[in-house]
């Protein structure tokens, strides 16, 4: 079957071996390593379509479980699917639903057939399945679909780990059964196995054989200490197929993208960049700002003066400061654009320097500014 999903390998970094590509989609073909801002309910909070494009994102993210929720799957089926639903034309990944399942619901019950939890809005008693995780996608029209899997919490016994790994094979084969629109959506499965080595391999070699057009590792951004995170990408990308997207979920700050990359990881999603602006934080090139800290309430400079961006070219701290403080809409909107700008812009920097073979001078110039560690 062709897949709607390809992956183009234009060149690997000689200092580090991050990879510089370009992922084919049916809503169009854009560069990796790539960050995807995160749009859970059909909307990436307080930002446009047009602002996005403007600012170069290609592939955003939608939540499966929150659109199952609310509006409910049919309806977007029904607005012919989630690109017209909300007015995006270029790429949407959604996610399978399992992990906000573990995340938000504090009563679950799994099953070999599925999951069995309570809505987190009302208390409802649902159930998901591999079957309804991909019924659901199917109807929303995404250009990439995710396997449902368990995502289990940090940290886990190797016996649980096991049996987890384990069912979300066999879940992602499930998943495989159920897609309808395997030529118009590419179904990426998902390797777990915590940081076990051993049980990484162990899901990396099932899923592999089962062909998928594009890998995520699950697992990860659950509270484990960067190191356990870099230690894991280190064993588990190398297993995955040189000619497959790979895709590491829930991630994240600058320097994990950064790190991520030089590990092989070519696509990055995280809610970080618009959940910090709501709170008044924004990331810059001198390291975070908080942006509600007195010491902003005189300052006329840009929120980053190395940035080109809307909110820095136009506004002073002081006055984002301001509305921030006065809980003025605006002020969050500034402070979202200008930090999904900043990460979607540090991935073109980290591209730059993979094209130049150079990414592990820039990781040690960009952590020196930003005021990261640097082992
Ligand atoms: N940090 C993570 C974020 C995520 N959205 C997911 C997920 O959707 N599935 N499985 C995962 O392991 C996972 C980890
Ligand atoms: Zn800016």
């Amino acid at each position: 079957m062709t897949s709607p999903i390809r992956f183009e390998l234009i060149k690997t970094c000689k200092q580090t071996g991050a990879r510089l590509g370009v992922l084919h989609t049916p809503h169009g073909s854009f560069e990796t390593p790539m960050f995807m801002p995160v749009g859970t309910l059909a909307t990436v909070k307080t930002l446009s379509p047009e602002e996005l494009k403007e600012m170069g994102a290609g592939v955003i993210l939608s939540n499966t479980y929150h659109l199952w929720l609310r509006p409910g799957h049919e309806i977007i089926k029904e607005a012919g699917g989630l690109h017209s639903f909300m007015n995006w034309d270029r790429g949407i990944l959604t996610d399978s639903g399992g992990f906000q399942v573990f995340s938000l619901s504090d009563f679950r019950k799994i099953e070999e057939e599925g999951v069995y939890f309570r809505n987190h809005l009302n208390g409802d008693k649902l159930f998901l399945s591999p079957e309804k995780a991909i019924e659901i996608q199917n109807a929303l029209g995404s250009d990439i679909i995710m396997a449902f899997d368990e995502c289990p919490p940090y940290p886990a016994t190797y016996e649980y780990m096991k049996q987890s790994v384990e069912r979300t094979s066999r879940w992602a084969e499930r998943c495989l059964k159920a897609h309808k629109r395997p030529d118009e959506q590419g179904l990426f499965g998902i390797v777990q196995g915590g940081e076990f080595e051993g049980l990484r391999r162990q899901s990396a070699q099932d899923l592999v054989s089962l062909d998928f057009p594009g890998y995520a590792i699950g697992g990860l951004s659950v509270g484990e200490p960067k190191e356990v995170m870099n230690r894991v990408l280190e064993f588990t990308t190398p297993l995955l197929p040189v000619n497959k997207p790979r895709y590491l979920m829930g991630v994240g700050s600058p320097d994990s993208l950064i790190d991520g990359a030089i590990r092989g990881i070519d696509m990055f999603d995280c809610v970080l960049p618009t959940r910090i602006g709501r709170n008044g934080t924004v990331m810059t090139s001198q390291g975070r700002v908080v942006i509600k800290n007195a010491q902003y309430a005189r300052d006329f400079s840009p929120l980053d003066p190395n940035c080109d961006c809307y909110t820095c070219r136009n506004y002073t701290r002081a006055y984002i400061r301001h509305l921030i403080k006065c809980d003025e809409t605006f002020g969050i909107r500034l402070t979202s654009y200008h930090n999904v700008y900043f990460l979607i812009k540090l991935m073109e920097q980290v591209r730059q320097a993979i094209r130049e073979d150079r990414l592990r001078d820039f990781r040690d110039e960009f952590f020196e500014r930003y005021g990261f560690n640097k082992p």
